[in-house]
């Protein structure tokens, strides 16, 4: 086929030589004869030359920007392109590792779409222009060129090229580097700049085929995630904000940040790791969610902590208000600390994230973590306003055979069965566990670090037997304290009637 069509470029490019010496000649023959001549000129290149050809330039007319469907083909191009080109260009982009290859100039890339062929080729073209301009480089001029038969126009310049535009930006989103905002003073060595977050670049090797959690649960979150990614029309149609809360709780040492870490690389969005604790005020807080860019995940970590310095201050001070009423010193001092201290109120926070996002569209996943569910307002943890709860719960086995594939690469060992057995009976966190399988030194092996574990969960196991033992005294203590105490009060009450007896006789 691509012969055929070589071919058919050589005997079209015949042709135009042909046209062209006939533009020449035309004048010599009888003027009856020229219409029909041309016409069967015109008919035999189109025969012989039946490919019509559409070219993209990097940067069109007066614009300045790069066009952005040349970048979208360029990208869409280089995941064709390390399949079928011979020749690329290589470029070291993202984390520094990885490689990029683009297809390099001249270099003809084919594509196929519903059965049908084209043909994809970067030309540049350099010309020794003086002038001044304001595009990168005046002197070259790249464009793509497209060319397929004339038979597919219609599905070539529609579908086709949409497809092209789509899956171009799509590879341009997961192959940017993406980032990690963070809106805590403390990291704004820029004091002068007026942006509210300060980002660094984010690289959290943490996935959904690395987090140690039980393949159900995992399935099911991921499920989640594809669902929302796909459902602008849905939130569309239903006039809410394309955006899904979710809630991660569970002790210290669970994962929690390593799932935040999942999500973001799995949906491949930026992160933003909002502290709430230095937010102002509801103005504040207002405008720092405003500033957030769509396909991102907003984190507030520890929001029993963040929100201590709110629902809990009010309950103090209606407590305490009678004592500080009386020295005005002490009222105003008060005051001034609570003024400067954060205001973000509860009411607020919930408020901007049922609201605001509505108005701003994009996407976007919020997550709240908490070490301590309980803790939590119940308003806050309604169904409605987190979509999603998800407890990071202590290491089961499934997780077990997670880390050590990940940390010793091993899938089974005659130790299996009972580290099983002993993950049942015990409560050790992901983080503890992963801890024990890490080799201390190069001389420590996969049996190093497998006994290792066994002899910390035979520990955590005995520890928490002592406890439980532990606690079942102390409460058979107070049971008899409580049963004595009862027996004393009873002999009191005894005593007292006897004595009202003893008097009213
Ligand atoms: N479920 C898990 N899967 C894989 N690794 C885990 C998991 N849980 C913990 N880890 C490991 O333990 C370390 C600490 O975990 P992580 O910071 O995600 O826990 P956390 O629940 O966010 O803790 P904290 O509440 O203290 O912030 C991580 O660096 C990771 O290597």
């Amino acid at each position: 086929m691509m012969g055929m069509r070589e071919l058919g470029t050589n005997v079209g490019s015949v042709l135009a030589s042909l046209m062209f010496v006939w533009a020449i000649f035309k004048n010599h023959f009888p003027y009856r004869l020229r219409g029909p001549i041309e016409k069967y000129i015109q008919k035999l290149v189109k025969f012989v030359y039946p490919y019509i050809q559409i070219t993209f330039h990097e940067f069109a007319g007066e614009h300045i920007k790069r066009s952005e469907a040349f970048s979208a083909i360029q990208n869409y191009l280089s995941k064709k392109a390390s399949a079928q080109a011979s020749r690329f260009k290589a470029d070291v982009e993202k984390d520094s590792k990885s490689l990029v290859l683009t297809m390099d100039e001249y270099e003809e890339v084919p594509d196929e779409f519903n059965g049908v062929k084209v043909w994809w080729v970067l030309i540049k073209h350099t010309t020794n222009s003086q002038s001044f301009s304001f595009y990168p480089n005046p002197d070259e001029k790249r464009f793509f060129k497209l060319s397929f038969h004339k038979r597919h126009r219609e599905l070539i310049t529609g579908p086709y090229i949409e497809h092209v535009m789509k899956e171009g930006k799509a590879v341009f989103l997961k192959n940017r580097q993406r980032k990690l905002y963070s809106n805590n003073p403390s990291k704004h060595w820029y004091g002068w700049k007026s942006t509210k977050w300060s980002h660094v670049f984010f690289e959290h090797p943490s996935t959904f085929d690395t987090l140690a959690m039980e393949t159900k649960k995992k399935e099911e979150i991921k499920n989640d995630l594809k669902k929302f990614r796909q459902g602008k029309e849905y939130y569309t149609k239903i006039g809410k904000a394309w955006k899904r809360g979710y809630l991660l709780y569970g002790s210290p040492g669970t994962g929690k940040s390593s799932m935040i870490a999942a999500i973001a690389n799995f949906l491949d969005y930026d992160v933003y790791d909002l502290e709430l604790t230095t937010v102002m005020d509801n103005t504040e807080l207002r405008n720092l969610l405003i500033e957030t860019s769509s396909k991102s995940v907003v984190v507030i970590e520890d929001i029993d902590c963040s929100l201590h310095l709110t629902g809990q201050r009010v309950k103090k001070k209606e407590k305490d208000g009678d004592e500080e009423e009386k020295d005005p010193i002490k009222k105003k001092e008060k005051e001034e600390s609570e003024n400067k201290a954060s205001k973000v109120t509860l009411s607020g926070l919930l408020n901007f994230i049922d609201g605001l996002w509505s108005a701003c569209g994009g996407e976007r996943i919020i997550v709240f973590t908490t070490n301590y569910v309980d803790k939590l307002d119940p308003a806050l943890i309604r169904r409605g306003r987190m979509d999603k709860h998800i407890e990071m719960s202590y290491c089961c086995f499934e997780a077990f055979k997670v880390l050590a594939n990940n940390y010793l690469d091993i899938n089974s060992h005659d130790s299996y069965a009972k580290i099983e057995s002993l993950l049942g009976e015990t409560n050790m966190t992901p983080a503890d566990v992963a801890e024990n399988l890490m080799p201390k030194s190069d001389e420590e092996g996969v049996e190093t670090c497998l006994n290792s574990l066994i002899e910390a969960l035979e520990k955590v196991k005995e520890e928490a037997r002592k406890k439980a033992e532990e606690e079942e005294r102390l409460k058979a203590e107070k049971e008899q304290k409580d049963k004595e105490e009862s027996a004393q009060e009873a002999v009191k009450v005894d005593e007292n009637s006897a004595n009202s007896v003893v008097k009213e006789n």
